[in-house]
């Protein structure tokens, strides 16, 4: 039997390949692509692109991006700007980053590209959302596959399907318990870190397990997503520090319980471009309007993730604590009952009270 790569492999490495700056190869119904990250695309790159395709070189960015720029955008999701010669480097990263508006204000006019279609731009964004970076890439278009396909076999870029990214995308991820050992905490003295790997090549989700919850009931659990700022800097612009202290604290009162902290930082978008949402937010836009801005939805969380690990555990039931409806929503269809929703309401202050109330109003959270 011949040594081949499964969807996970593939498109694993294409992430990868986007977040180092390498050029990666898309085919298509529509024909092929090589694609680079807009954010770590180099000038000795888009110059090995551009002697290649001089005549058909994009760099897609999210329709709301392009609003932004008033670049028109023809194909739903995102624009297709067209790349002229004396387009470098540090023209496309300020076209796609709104973050760096301030300190690079003149950009355009823009012409976008209408003809063609932009399935395989489409893909390019979203293996760069999934790479945690910008959702924005340089695209260079053929219409017959075999072209950049071969370029791709010769040196040896991770070449991969329309169908097998739509396919990684939809498949269910399990979760593989790894390693988990005794940690007593300044909460429990009976806890345990629990270690879970994705079979996908992304983050590593953790559990922390306090005394010896019985599995044949709900367990009073915990699904926190990471966030850096508030949980280790003690930032005040969110709740999440507090929450997590109390979810223990809670946890470690009852004896019994489950913290599982998904390494999910800022709902998802990772922490850079959490950091370039705070700058946008600091030029007062608010937590759902900078995601937007960067062509982010306001939440880009996989909750399922969570339910798999507490299957993986043993659990079919929680308690959840959570002020959020469709991390309920999300356990149940993921075959794990809410028995109940457990608020958990701490930590509100002058800084965050504005960023409680946009979540309150625009992504259902209950007050
Ligand atoms: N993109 C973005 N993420 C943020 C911002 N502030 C906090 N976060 C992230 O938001 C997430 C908050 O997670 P949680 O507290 O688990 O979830 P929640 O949706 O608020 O729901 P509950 O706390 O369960 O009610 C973390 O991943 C943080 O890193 C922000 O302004 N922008
Ligand atoms: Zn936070």
């Amino acid at each position: 039997m011949a040594l081949g790569l499964s969807v996970e492999e593939i498109v694993s490495r294409a992430r990868a390949d986007l977040r180092i700056g390498a050029p990666i190869a898309l085919t298509g119904a529509s024909g092929g692509a090589l694609v680079l990250a807009a954010e770590t695309v180099t000038d000795r790159r888009l110059a090995e692109l551009r002697a290649l395709a001089p005549d058909a070189l994009d760099l897609a960015i999210s329709h709301r991006r392009a609003e932004t720029l008033r670049a028109r955008a023809y194909d739903g999701a995102l624009a297709r700007v067209a790349l002229g010669p004396l387009d470098d480097a540090r023209f496309i990263r300020a076209t796609a980053d709104p973050s760096l508006d301030l300190a690079t204000p003149l950009k355009g006019p823009y012409r976008t590209r209408r003809e063609g279609t932009a399935e395989l731009h489409a893909l390019a964004l979203l293996l760069a959302k999934q790479a945690r970076i910008l959702p924005a890439a340089v695209v260079a278009t053929w219409s017959d596959p075999a072209r950049p396909a071969a370029i791709a076999a010769e040196a040896g870029l991770t070449r991969l399907s329309e169908l097998v990214v739509h396919r990684a995308a939809d498949a269910a991820i399990a979760m593989r318990p790894v390693s988990a050992a005794r940690v007593p905490t300044r909460f429990a003295e009976a806890g345990r870190c629990h270690v879970f790997r994705p079979d996908d090549g992304a983050e590593e989700h953790y559990a922390i397990e306090v005394g010896t919850p019985k599995r044949s009931g709900p367990v009073l659990a915990r699904l926190h997503s990471a966030c850096f700022t508030g949980d280790v800097m003690g930032s005040l612009k969110c709740d999440c520090g507090p929450q997590l202290h109390a979810a223990m604290e809670q946890i470690a009162a009852e004896g019994a319980g489950v913290l599982l902290y998904m390494n999910q930082e800022g709902r998802g978008i990772g922490l850079a471009n959490k950091m370039r949402a705070y700058q946008l937010q600091d030029e007062g836009f608010d937590t759902v309007e900078a995601n937007h801005r960067l062509g982010f939805e306001d939440d880009e969380r996989d909750f399922r993730l969570g339910a798999e690990i507490l299957k993986a555990m043993g659990f079919s039931g929680v308690r959840l604590m959570t002020n959020n409806p469709a991390k309920v929503a999300m356990m149940e269809a993921s075959g794990v009952h809410v028995a109940e929703r457990v608020p958990l309401k701490v930590g509100e202050g002058e800084h965050n009270r504005a960023y409680l109330a946009t979540k309150a109003a625009k992504s259902g959270h209950l007050l």
